[in-house]
């Protein structure tokens, strides 16, 4: 096969990795920058280009979208979807999981479980906003944020309104989210691919912080899944529409809770944890699914 590994950066670990799965299992595989394909839009002729040539022949696309180039990225999929190319994940299913409040919409209507969790756009339904998701402490996250920024952990509904009123000041969107205690700063990656979790690692927050992304500080370690935790996991991957899909979950009081899921997540932390060879069998995923116009988006050329 010959496969576009979509990526900004050629030596990060997941792409060093995927391009070494690929040429292992004997494919062709290159890595192509998002922000450098640029695109003919016309009808009834659907072209990228790149860096001065047309991109062509592709039986796959691998999109790995970093969360400040969503809009862009998910643009040269949806050309790729066009041209007829498989994407391992689609631009659609990408812009859903990206999108925070329509995830949880999405991860709610499929009965999925997840934190109490509440949305507002005036400053004048803040206090019943919180009344509905629950008293202190509370859990305030912009919309948009990643490795653990714009997180913040409201002890008092006090400090919770004053968080509430700064991120407003910002003009920023966030949610009001119900503070899972009993997790105790940990919570668990889940590595789908198709309709299996080939990898789970637990992630603990150091000591005197909640949240427990490795970019805080936090560390991880391999955990067993329980049937219900994997069977949330696997559902929440399908509810968002994604092949691949790192979906983090916290141990409640209640079960299984969904945090996010994310659609490009990463190989370093798990791979090395859990010693399973997860590019590979991403690639051997691709090999079962890849087929030219096997994808959602409408008006293939
Ligand atoms: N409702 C909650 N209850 C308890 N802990 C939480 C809650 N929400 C978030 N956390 C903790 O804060 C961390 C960061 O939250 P979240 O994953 O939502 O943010 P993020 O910025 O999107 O991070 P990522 O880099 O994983 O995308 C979580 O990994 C978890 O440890
Ligand atoms: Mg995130
Ligand atoms: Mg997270």
């Amino acid at each position: 096969m010959k496969i576009a590994l979509l990526s900004r950066n050629g030596k990060l670990y997941s792409t060093r990795r995927l391009v070494e799965a690929a040429e292992a299992r004997g494919h062709q595989i290159e890595v192509v920058d998002v922000l450098r394909c640029y695109m003919n839009i016309a009808p009834n002729c659907t072209e990228i280009h790149y860096r001065g040539r047309k991109l062509e022949g592709f039986d796959a696309v691998i999109p790995r979208i970093g969360a400040s180039v969503t809009f862009y990225g998910t643009a040269v999929v949806r050309q790729f979807e066009m041209m007829g190319t498989y994407s391992v994940n689609e631009s659609q299913a990408i812009t859903r999981s990206r999108d925070k409040l329509r995830a949880h919409q999405l991860l709610a209507r499929h009965g999925i479980g997840m934190p109490i969790t509440g949305f507002a756009h005036s400053p004048d339904d803040t206090k019943d906003l919180m009344s509905l998701v629950g008293k202190a402490p509370l859990v305030i996250k912009l919309i948009e944020g990643t490795q653990g920024q714009g997180v913040v952990l409201a002890e008092t509904d006090q400090a919770a309104e004053s968080v509430i009123d700064a991120f407003r000041g910002l003009d920023a969107y966030f949610l009001v989210q119900d503070f899972v205690a009993e997790a105790k700063g940990a919570d668990i990656r889940c590595f789908v691919i198709g309709n299996k979790v080939v990898a789970a690692m637990m992630r603990q927050a150091k000591s005197g912080e909640f949240r427990s992304n490795l970019h805080r500080g936090g560390t991880a370690l391999a955990v067993k899944l329980t049937p219900d935790e994997r069977r949330t996991a696997i559902e929440a991957a399908k509810a968002m529409g994604l092949n691949i899909a790192g979906v983090d979950i916290l141990r409640s009081n209640k079960g299984p809770v969904v945090m996010e899921v994310n659609s490009s997540p990463g190989l370093e932390g798990i791979e090395t944890v859990t010693q399973i060879d997860i590019a590979d069998r991403i690639i051997e995923f691709i090999e079962n699914n890849a087929r030219q116009g096997r994808t959602k988006t409408r008006g293939k050329s």
